[in-house]
């Protein structure tokens, strides 16, 4: 047996961080965050020596001390800290992969203003950032969205597929379309933390584009389908992100089925008559694209 490939380090590493500012605002972040290390760590696999071993709880530890230490918004800047930390503290680790999950607080409004310290969780998704941060080679960063539960009740179609002896779907000119929206961008390769550090003021406002795209253009487009409604998404978050190089969009396709009642007393509830319908937890369509720059 041979070694072939390993990486090693603390999951599910919860933070939240508070910045309180002198007239009385205070700002929040929580987020899970996960390290993982590559490098010359192979004997302690092969011959049970530790001594090439950053424990996970060391990496854990690093989490927070570098949270107190940096800003850890936007995340994108805080993992590109988190990972070249331990490129550049051990000489025999050469890669750095740092996941964070940042999870949604949103700051109330009370009483017409924006309160200072009071925040809801104002929905279902999370943000997410994949930062790898390789020895000699810079720092590759992919941000993204998870978990966005969204319907339509109308507004939605598809017809003229592919028809066979094996299709029974019947086309549909206006249907119900819900669907978790996972949708990722990866950025330009970084060639170091301070490069990320300057052009920082990009992520937040990417990722508050790429979630209103998406609201919107799930909103707004009549959809012929998902395939041509996450290429509608992808095409517009390109657009306004120069510096994004791949747009990834993931959607399950949720059915609500008609729910055909004509055998009691011929109660019609299907086609434009269709109001009650079964929502359907599986199975469910998978619709993947990624779409690069031109
Ligand atoms: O939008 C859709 N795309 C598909 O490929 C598909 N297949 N069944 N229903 C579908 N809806």
């Amino acid at each position: 047996s041979q070694l072939s490939y390993a990486r090693y380090g603390k999951d599910n590493v919860r933070l939240f961080k508070v910045r309180r500012e002198d007239n009385g605002m205070q700002h929040i972040t929580e987020m899970t965050v996960c390290t993982l290390l590559e490098g010359d760590i192979e004997e302690s696999y092969t011959k049970a020596d530790n001594s090439p071993v950053v424990a996970t709880d060391t990496q854990k530890q690093t989490v927070y001390v570098l949270a107190k230490q940096n800003p850890v918004d936007p995340p994108e800047l805080f993992a590109a800290i988190l990972g070249q930390h331990f490129i550049d503290t051990y000489s025999h680790i050469h890669v750095a992969h740092v996941k964070i999950i940042v999870h949604r607080w949103s700051r109330m409004t009370v009483d017409g203003e924006a309160h200072p310290h009071s925040f809801l969780r104002d929905g279902t998704d999370k943000r997410t950032i994949e930062v790898v941060a390789r020895r000699g080679q810079g720092i590759t960063i992919k941000s993204g969205i998870d978990g966005l539960l969204v319907l339509k009740s109308t507004g939605s179609a598809f017809y003229g597929f592919h028809r066979d002896e094996y299709t029974r779907l019947p086309e549909t000119w206006d249907r119900i379309l819900s669907t978790e929206v996972q949708n990722s961008w990866q950025w330009k390769q970084f060639k170091d933390v301070e490069q990320v550090r300057k052009e920082q003021d990009k992520f937040n406002k990417c990722y508050e584009a790429a979630r209103q795209i998406t609201i919107d253009t799930f909103a707004k487009e009549n959809s012929p389908s998902v395939q041509a409604t996450m290429y509608n998404m992808c095409d517009q978050i390109l657009a306004i992100a120069p510096d994004t190089t791949d747009i990834e969009y993931t959607l399950p396709n949720k059915h609500y089925f008609e729910i055909d009642l004509s055998w009691f007393k011929g109660l019609k509830n299907t086609g434009k008559d269709a109001e009650v319908y079964a929502p359907q937890s599986d199975p469910n369509g998978l619709i993947h694209c990624r779409v690069s720059r031109k």
